[in-house]
């Protein structure tokens, strides 16, 4: 983080004692948490935690049981991807990107239809898609797809992007392009990512702050500072060991939540 010092520039989100009860469940409580403009935030946690459910809080798709959130700023979301998304061929990757565009701002008639056009090829351009933007979405591989996702998003020119598991089903190589395709945007233009994920290893260079949600506690932090052994065994209740193996993070343990731990062993090595 360092030369980013997130404390001193403006927020993007502000959530405030906030709270979110589904049910029964609480996913997470008194949440307090500021996101300012260029930080780069992991959320972290196992399978029905509440990271998406934090994402569709900031979207407006779920109200907060109490407390506060408050915008500033436009929202650029990417979605979980789908295996039956890439089923379209009659979907061109530019049709994708261009519903990221609000119509209504942009005016009806040539001359709106014109500007449209130039902001729907600038995101394509930004996430050096131009190659393959006119071919049917369900000829292009899940890298691909995946780039023209976030060119979707950036429409809209974000103050912050939303991404949720934006690399999940991506060979390495693709989900290091798609993560410094993420950190070039948010270096050119300050925009902040809350990025949901399992796997902490491919954005472990970019990631300010981890935001580790189980079972209704959580924590918020630097890496440092959530990722070790103490901090995660007391968040989980149970031991969980976390080590470092060739600059990366390997978790081991956690309550019940053996496939999130093994997908972690498994990155840990494997590179
Ligand atoms: N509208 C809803 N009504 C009731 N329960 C819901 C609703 N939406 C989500 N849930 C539940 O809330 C919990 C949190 O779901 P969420 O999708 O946010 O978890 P997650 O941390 O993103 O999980 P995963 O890692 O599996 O994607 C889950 O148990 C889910 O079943």
């Amino acid at each position: 983080m360092s030369e980013h010092s997130a404390q001193h520039r403006p927020h993007v989100v502000d959530f405030t004692d906030a709270t979110l009860a589904l049910g029964e469940r609480t996913l997470w409580q008194e949440l307090t948490l500021s996101v300012h403009a260029g930080e780069f935030i992991a959320v972290l946690g196992p399978n029905g935690s509440g990271k998406t459910t934090l994402l569709r809080a900031i979207l407006g798709q779920v109200p907060l049981t109490s407390g506060s959130l408050t915008l500033h700023g436009r929202l650029g979301y990417v979605p979980q991807q789908h295996a039956d998304d890439s089923d379209s061929m009659a979907l061109r990757g530019r049709d994708l990107v261009g519903f990221g565009v609000d119509g209504a701002s942009w005016g009806i008639g040539w001359r709106g239809r014109r500007r449209r056009v130039r902001r729907v090829d600038a995101a394509i351009a930004e996430v050096g898609a131009t190659a393959y933007a006119d071919a049917p979405l369900g000829l292009l591989s899940g890298g691909e797809q995946q780039r023209l996702r976030i060119a979707q998003a950036l429409t809209n020119d974000p103050g912050i992007l939303l991404c949720d598991e934006p690399l999940s089903s991506l060979d390495l190589h693709n989900q290091r392009l798609v993560v410094d395709l993420l950190n070039a945007r948010r270096r050119s233009r300050d925009t902040a990512i809350l990025f949901v994920t399992h796997e902490i290893n491919p954005v472990l260079p970019y990631v300010d702050r981890v935001l580790y949600l189980v079972d209704g506690r959580f924590r918020i932090g630097t890496v440092a500072e959530v990722m070790n052994s103490a901090t995660l065994s007391e968040l989980y209740g149970s031991h969980v060991e976390v080590a470092e193996v060739a600059g990366r993070l390997v978790v081991i343990g956690g309550d019940g939540d053996g496939d999130h731990h093994h997908h972690c062993d498994e990155q840990g090595i494997d590179l």
